[in-house]
């Protein structure tokens, strides 16, 4: 099935990630694609590596530009995409790569964006349970947050089979893409290189109540709340988040080879998630530009802990990748099509 697609965003690092997957994806026609103060500029002046697109030239993003798609994907700040989706035809496949309608609790967007919440839209992660259905079909998709796409896939399994108690521990390292373009004083060179930095620490951070929803919705401990303290650390590397998830063992005499079972069973058929062999960890590195998520476990017998380390890139399974994930699946493609899986090394 062809489709034209829009992006709106496309000066920004999500829509140039957008793009860059668009070019190779056999089912897309590229029409308009528009941004904020940069339209009127050619493309090639903010995506350098698309030679392909470099003369197009950038439109304003307004709902008569991104009429007429098939698929309109918006990489915009949170807040400007549900005032744009709001205006766009239902007929349309609209993927919400910001915020806006991730959350189902009206209550927790107050909390941690305020303003009026949007509504929730169907998750774009198809490896948790019941995404698929959800997303086939549907009309409109929200792309998760990137610290959200690692940390969930990297605990799901264990709080959906009950391997651990939902007493969620993440740490997650993000390149500094996953702040976006737009100038900000602590993303200077001098501020990051050579440096690494943990910021949001207790609790403070927005995508916890994302990461919440997603574990509680498979927790088998339905009695149970499912408690989640994540800390986000910016790291000296212009991609990739590599996250460590950990939680108390349910039974102390789980050993690895159990827990790895557990890993298997949910990710043996998974086209994009990798369960390392045992004794290899996963590097950022290894899923630059990839749709790919590589995951690791262990058993920390003496702690009584489960430890699952899991790789992403934030711009492709983290927001782009998975994005396309999804579109091919709302449009009744193999979930597959056109979308890389492999990385670099060194
Ligand atoms: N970076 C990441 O790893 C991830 C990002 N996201 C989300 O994706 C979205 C885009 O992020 P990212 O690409 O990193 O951000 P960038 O800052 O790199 O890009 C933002 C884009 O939005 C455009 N824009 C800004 N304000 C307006 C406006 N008022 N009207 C129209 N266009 C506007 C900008 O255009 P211009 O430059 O012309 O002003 C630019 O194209 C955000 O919601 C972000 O939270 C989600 C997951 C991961
Ligand atoms: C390194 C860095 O700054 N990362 C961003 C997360 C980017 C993202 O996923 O943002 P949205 O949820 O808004 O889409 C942050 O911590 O705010």
């Amino acid at each position: 099935m062809r489709m034209r697609i829009a992006v709106a965003g496309a000066s920004g690092y999500v829509g140039g990630e957008v793009l860059r997957l668009a070019l190779g994806h056999p089912e897309v026609e590229i029409g308009a694609v528009t941004a904020g103060e940069s339209a009127g500029s050619p493309l090639g002046a903010h995506q350098p590596h698309l030679p392909a697109l470099a003369d197009r030239t950038i439109a304003e993003t307004t709902p008569e530009q991104l009429a007429g798609h098939d698929v309109v994907f918006l990489a915009l700040p949170h807040g400007r995409s549900a005032e744009l989706a709001a205006q766009l035809s239902e007929d349309a496949l609209v993927v919400d790569c910001g915020a806006d309608h991730r959350l189902t609790d009206p209550a927790a967007w107050q909390r941690w964006y305020g303003g009026e919440h949007a509504g929730a839209w169907p998750y774009g992660l198809p490896e948790l349970p019941g995404a698929r259905d959800a997303l086939r079909g549907s009309r409109r998709i929200a792309v998760p947050g990137c610290y959200p796409t690692a940390g969930t896939l990297a605990a799901f399994p264990a709080v959906a089979a009950g391997l651990v108690e939902p007493e969620i521990s993440i740490v997650a390292f993000s390149g500094t893409s996953g702040a976006g373009k737009a100038a900000k004083p602590h993303l200077l060179g001098a501020e990051v290189m050579g440096s690494a930095g943990a910021y949001g620490v207790g609790g403070g951070h927005r995508h916890t109540p994302e990461i919440v929803q997603n574990l509680a919705a498979v927790s088998a401990a339905s009695t149970v709340p499912v408690r989640v303290s994540f800390t986000p650390v910016l790291a000296p590397m212009p991609r990739g988040i590599l996250a460590v998830a950990s939680a108390p063992l349910a039974a102390h005499a789980v050993t690895e080879e159990q827990a790895r079972e557990v890993y298997a069973k949910a990710y043996d058929a998974e086209p994009f998630v990798h369960l390392l062999p045992a004794g290899t960890q996963p590097q950022t590195k290894s899923v630059v530009g990839a749709n790919a998520v590589q995951v690791q476990v262990a058993v920390d017998a003496d702690a009584g802990r489960l430890v699952v380390t899991a790789a992403i890139d934030n711009l492709t399974k983290g927001t782009a990748g998975g994005a396309f994930q999804s579109v091919n699946l709302a449009l009744g493609l193999d979930e597959t099509v056109g979308l890389p899986t492999t990385g670099m090394h060194p």
